[in-house]
Parts: C-alpha cells; structure tokens; sequence
C-alpha cells in the first residue's frame, strides 16, 4: 500500500529526504494552499506536516476522510485541533526537542536586543541619526529574570541567563522547590514572578490557562520599567493590554517573536518604539529545521509502516525500551476484548482490566487502549484505533479501570478483562504462553485452553451425556469439521462451557439449530 503524505509548510529538505526515499510513501510538497484548498484536497492524503502557519482546524478534519497521523515539524500544536483529531482517531506527532536550542538562543538574542535597544540604534543608523544619547539601555547583571515555564525551553534560558549573571525565579506547576535548588535559581509562584523581576519571559504553551496569562492585572502587579519577552506564542499575552501597560510607563519594552494572529502586516504594538519584535524565528535556524523536519518525518514513516511513534501528542509517550516489553501482549489485548464483546449481549456499562503477574510490573496504559479498541470495534468498526478508544469509550459512557496484582493464578502472565451490563458481569483471561503466542485460558469461571484466532463458536450447555455427540453430528451434517474442542462444567450436571474451533464460518441457521436442542442454553459464534 502507497500513503500520499502533505507537507503544507516550508520543511528542511534532510527531513523530507527519507520520505522521498521510502517505498511506502508519496509526498505532495505544497505550501501555498488556502484553507479552501485543505478542506477539498485533504480527503485523499494519509499524512499531513505542518509547521506552525497551517492552522488544521476541526473542518479540515472532518474532510480527512484517509487521514491517519498529523506531524507537527516543531513543538507548539496550537495550531492542530486535537479535540477533532483524537476524536477521528488521528495521530498527531510532534518534534519537541529538535529546535529548543534555537528558541533559548533566540530568547536571549531578543532580552539583550531590547535591553540595549538595539533594533531601535541600527533602525536610526540607517536613517543616518548617530544618537549615543538615545539609546542608552540598562545593564542584566545582577537583575532579576522571571521566567513563566520551565520547560525545555524555560530551563535552557535560564541556564544561559545565569551566565550573563541574572539572578533567576520561575514559576512553572511542575516545579518543586528542590528541583529550583538544583537548578539554582529561585522558585516562586506567578504572582512572586511578577512582582520581583525586572525582565520576564514566558515559555508556555498556548492553553486554555495560559491564554492572557499576562493580562492588565499581572501588568499592574510588576516592577515599574519591566521588560516583557515573548518567544513562546502569541496569545499568552494580552496585546491591548500590553500596549497600554507600555504607553502609560509602566512597562519599558517588550521583545516580541510570536502574535495573537499570525502571519499580520500590521499590528498597533510596532507603532510603539519600545517594542522590538521577530516574525516568528525563534525555531528559524539551519540546525533546528533540519532537527524538527528529520523527527517528525522519521515519526511519520514509523507510523505509517506500522511502527510505534517517538512523540505523540494525543496519546501518552511510552518509553523504547518499555514498548518493547509490552508489544508481545498487544494482540493478545486486543483479542480479549474482542471476544468478549460478543459473550456480552447488554450494553456495556463498566470494563474492568487486570493485569497480573509479569504485567504487573509493565506500564499497561497501551494495553488498555487496545483491550478497549477490541471491544469497541465490533460496534464501531475500523473507525476505533489506539488514539480515540478511550475517547469513544467515555462518549458512549463506559467507564474503564485497570487494576494490577502479582497473584497470576499459575501463569507468569494473566490477562483478565471483565465487562459490567446491567444484569451480568462476563470475563474472559488470556496469557502469553512463550513460543505460543495468545491463548485464553478462561472464559467466565470455566478454564480452557484456545488460540484466540479463526472460527470460535461457544457454547453453553448442561452437563449430561450425548450432547457432545449431538452437537458434534449436527456440525458434521452441516459439513462443518471441529478442529479443537474444550469443555468444563461448574459441577456434574451443571452448567457447562464448550469452546470450539472450527474450520469455516457457521450460517446463522446452523447455530439457530444448535441452540434448538434441550441441552444447549446459548451458542455464541465469533470470528477473530
Ligand atoms: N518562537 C518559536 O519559534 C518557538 C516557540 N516555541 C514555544 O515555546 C513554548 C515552550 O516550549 P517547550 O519549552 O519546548 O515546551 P515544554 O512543554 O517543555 O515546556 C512548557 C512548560 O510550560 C509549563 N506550563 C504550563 N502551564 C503553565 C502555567 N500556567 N504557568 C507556568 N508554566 C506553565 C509546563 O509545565 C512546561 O514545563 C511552546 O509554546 C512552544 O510552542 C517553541 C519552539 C520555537
Ligand atoms: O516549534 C514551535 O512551537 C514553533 O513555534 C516553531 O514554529 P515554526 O515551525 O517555526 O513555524
């Protein structure tokens, strides 16, 4: 199979190379597209890369009728609506550590510029006005920088404002006081932030709570004659109130790579001689483009050849060295809950997953996912996949927990989903025998032994003589040939489970039939 990949944004050639390269893979470069445009082409591409200029919004989603993973070459996915994407179970990848130096880099280039006012120098120069008196700035050294985010980027600037000698306090949710010990600089919360430093920079992502995090109110709380950095995104701050906040005085200047709209031919903040600012370049190097456009295209490939992706952005990231011990059970996952749907005829209310023994010790969310995916896709059909199963399963309001224990019940592995309906709770548990594979070694509380695979048909019966012979001769007239039979019974004479296997799908009139003799209570046939 060929996948068509777009790539909607200006990307470093290194990157794309192996895309051209790949078999697999066709590539459409086209960076001038509208959004019109988008909306009526996307249907028939797999992939899509972007940078931060083509907004994918929910309505160019909603066309990506074949769309399978979206590549942000960069960090910021502000600019992809994932609500829309998960909820079509697109993945979306992201490059998160190829351009953090650029940014830092670009970060103290902006701070140093706007505190010697070097933009404003040169700009006079050039209109031939030598003024010395003009343009005398201030120094850092022994200043106080704020910094809001410490992320990547957030930690790398710091790193480098400490060594033009900047005393440093940052706020970020994640950050203990030990952890700024360590990184010797000051822990505070916002509000300290604001009103101790005397130059601040923003370094989070653009989020609901990030939205005007520096609004007319954290402007009245600064220092007189602060200085304001912006090289995370437009939007984290308050354009009109910055504007204000620097008319009236209160804030001395602003160094300003990224906007609340993007691209702009005119924007009232550059009106002011205070404000220096950059059309959005803090990941605009050589190194950081090849960076970004190489992971994510790497990721792209990955994905699209079936291979787990380095950074997803809409599922969480499971460490190489940890996916390769939970690959093995993925199928065995996805079959449980694949059978299972078909022994629960209510609708599912509750899905409980436990993972025992040797699972015990793994990071098992990416087995949740796919347990829930082979329980949803019976409904649902291909539309269900890793990144929007727990969605899916939320909306239609089935609650899924995972629980894990050491007691195995005899395997190194036990794998054990049960779901809740209104009137009953059913279970199936499988384990991964080594050199096997998958097998399911209980259905309910009956133990059996079966390769969930190929044409299964349970049954449930009493326990009496020569209903196996009944069965067995009314499946030979209908020239259907059993390959693996188990049974088990809760008690002589009770109620019993027969667990075939057979060589051909059964008609529905076969298992009418089977279900017609006195001592069978239920046949159930499912194909895996
Ligand atoms: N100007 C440019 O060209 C570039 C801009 N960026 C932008 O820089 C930003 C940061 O990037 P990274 O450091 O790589 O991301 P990151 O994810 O490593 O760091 C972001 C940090 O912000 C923190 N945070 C979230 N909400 C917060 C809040 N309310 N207050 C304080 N901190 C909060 C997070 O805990 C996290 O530590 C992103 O928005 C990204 O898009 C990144 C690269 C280039
Ligand atoms: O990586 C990011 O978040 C950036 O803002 C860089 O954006 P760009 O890829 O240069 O359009």
């Amino acid at each position: 199979m060929i996948f068509n990949v777009l790539i909607a944004d200006p990307l470093s050639e290194d990157g794309v190379q192996p895309l051209r390269e790949s078999e697999d893979i066709n590539i459409e470069v086209n960076t001038d597209l509208t959004d019109a445009d988008l909306i009526q082409r996307i249907g028939k591409f797999d992939g899509l890369i972007v940078r931060s200029q083509t907004k994918v919004t929910r309505e160019i989603i909603q066309h990506a009728d074949n769309l399978k993973i979206i590549g942000r070459a960069g960090v910021g996915v502000d600019n992809i609506d994932l609500d829309a994407a998960t909820e079509r179970g697109i993945i979306v990848v992201n490059a998160p550590n190829g351009n953090t130096n650029s940014a830092a880099e670009h970060t103290m280039a902006m701070l140093m510029s706007l505190t010697r006012n070097i933009p404003q120098a040169f700009n006079a120069l050039k209109n031939n006005e030598w003024n010395r008196k003009k343009y005398v700035g201030v120094e850092v050294k022994n200043k106080t920088l704020g910094v809001i985010g410490l992320g990547r980027i957030g930690t790398e600037v710091s790193s480098r404002a400490k060594g033009q000698r900047l005393n440093i306090i940052a706020y970020d949710p994640f950050l203990t006081e030990e952890k700024a010990d360590n990184l010797g600089i000051r822990f505070g919360t916002v509000e300290d932030v604001l009103r101790e430093a005397d130059f601040i920079t923003v370094h989070t992502p653009l989020l609901k709570e990030t939205k005007h995090l520096l609004n007319k109110e954290a402007f009245q709380m600064m220092k007189d004659g602060v200085q304001i950095v912006n090289c995370a995104r437009g939007g984290i701050i308050d354009e009109d109130a910055l504007y204000e906040a620097i008319q009236s005085g209160k804030v001395a200047g602003a160094a300003m790579d990224v906007f609340e709209e993007e691209p702009f031919l005119d924007n009232k903040l550059l009106e002011l001689p205070e404000v220096i600012a950059t059309p959005h370049l803090g990941a605009s190097t050589v190194e950081a483009q090849e960076n970004v456009a190489v992971d994510v295209c790497q990721d792209v490939i990955r994905f699209l050849t079936g291979d787990s992706v380095r950074n997803p952005v809409n599922l969480p990231s499971v460490p190489q060295e940890i996916m390769y011990k939970i690959e093995p059970y993925f199928m065995l996952a996805e079959k449980l809950g694949n059978f299972l749907i078909h022994l629960a005829d209510e609708v599912i209310e509750e899905v409980n997953i436990y993972y025992a023994g040797d699972l015990n010790e793994l990071e098992v969310a990416p087995l949740t996912r796919n347990t829930v995916k082979g329980l949803l896709q019976r409904h649902l059909g291909d539309h269900v996949n890793d990144v929007n199963a727990l969605f899916l399963a939320e909306q239609k309001g089935i609650s899924v927990h995972e629980n894990k224990t050491s007691r195995a019940k005899g395997f190194t592995n036990l794998l054990t989903v049960e779901v809740k309906t209104k009137s009953a709770v059913r279970s199936v548990a499988g384990t991964l025998l080594n050199g096997l594979g998958p097998r399911i070694v209980k259905v309910d509380h009956y133990s059996v032994d079966f390769t969930p695979a190929g044409h299964l048909v349970v049954i449930h019966h009493q326990d009496q003589p020569g209903v196996i012979g009944k069965m067995g001769s009314m499946l030979a007239r209908n020239q259907v040939n059993i390959a693996t039979m188990q049974v088990d019974r809760s008690d002589i004479g009770g109620d019993a489970i027969m667990m075939l296997t057979i060589d051909r799908h059964p008609e529905q009139e076969l298992l009418d039939q089977l279900h017609e003799l006195d001592e069978i209570n239920d046949v159930t046939a499912i194909d895996l």
